[in-house]
């Protein structure tokens, strides 16, 4: 059976004293939620440690939004795998289009990540997807396909989450239709060698559509930026019926 992994990626959001008022308000929400869904925080460095620590026995999971791909070095401005396990990091997003588009990240270098964070015992979760230009010129699959073959070399498929990500539905408020971003997330699972990977749908996720994207059969969990700062609102989401 698929594990359900539902996480939040904050990005560039919330300092070390907003990140702890977030989680008291976030896991007084979280009483209802089924034990069988994996709750991801994705969080900035700097909120690691405190949340890390106020977390201890809770079943929400603590995630990071890169890891390089040595074990230390000169490397300004990077994190290695021993710092993030050392601070009870679980998962770590790698790829992801804001990555990709503004600091140079390649599928190669995505693929160095990857192996690096499964190294680490970090689990990946691992995003792809189009922009609008590819979408309108009918190469979408050509594109998630050939980013697929490039950034899962070597990579252990047994210890990895997917998202799929349409780049023009990130921040946009413009959802992909749920019918399509189940049909692509099945083309995905159609490349894998484990067809149990989670596969994550990411884009504009929110309370109000939370519900009919976890309707899709394909769709195992969401990856919710905006809508995950505030913590009724991704209580909501974890809370899905
Ligand atoms: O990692 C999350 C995605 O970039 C989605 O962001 P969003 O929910 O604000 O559209």
């Amino acid at each position: 059976m698929r594990k359900i992994v539902i996480a939040g990626n904050w990005k560039m959001y919330k300092t070390r004293a907003e990140s702890l008022e977030f989680l008291q308000g976030f896991m007084s929400c979280l009483t209802e939620t089924p034990e069988e869904r994996e709750v991801v925080l994705c969080v900035p460095f700097t909120s690691l440690a405190v949340l890390s620590k106020n977390l201890h026995g809770s079943r929400i999971r603590l995630g990071a939004q890169n890891v390089h791909w040595q074990e230390s070095g000169a490397f300004t401005g990077e994190i290695s795998g021993p710092m993030l396990s050392e601070l009870g990091v679980r998962y770590v997003i790698i790829g992801h289009s804001e990555r990709r588009q503004y600091f140079g990240e390649t599928d190669e270098t995505v693929n160095l990540r990857l192996k690096a964070a499964q190294k680490y015992d970090l689990i990946p979760i691992l995003c792809v997807g189009e922009t609008k230009q590819q979408r309108d010129a009918g190469e979408t699959e050509a594109h998630i396909f050939s980013q697929l073959e490039k950034d899962l070399v070597g990579v252990d498929q047994n210890k990895l989450v997917i998202a799929y990500e349409p780049i023009w539905a990130i921040g946009t408020g413009d959802t992909c239709e749920t019918k399509e971003a189940n049909r692509v997330i099945g083309l995905i699972r159609s490349k894998l060698t484990n067809p149990d990977v989670p596969i994550q749908y990411g884009g504009s996720v929110k309370p109000e559509n939370i519900d009919e994207v976890m309707a899709m059969p394909e769709i195992d969990g969401v990856l919710v930026g905006g809508a995950s700062l505030e913590a009724a609102s991704f209580a909501r989401i974890v809370n899905y019926q």
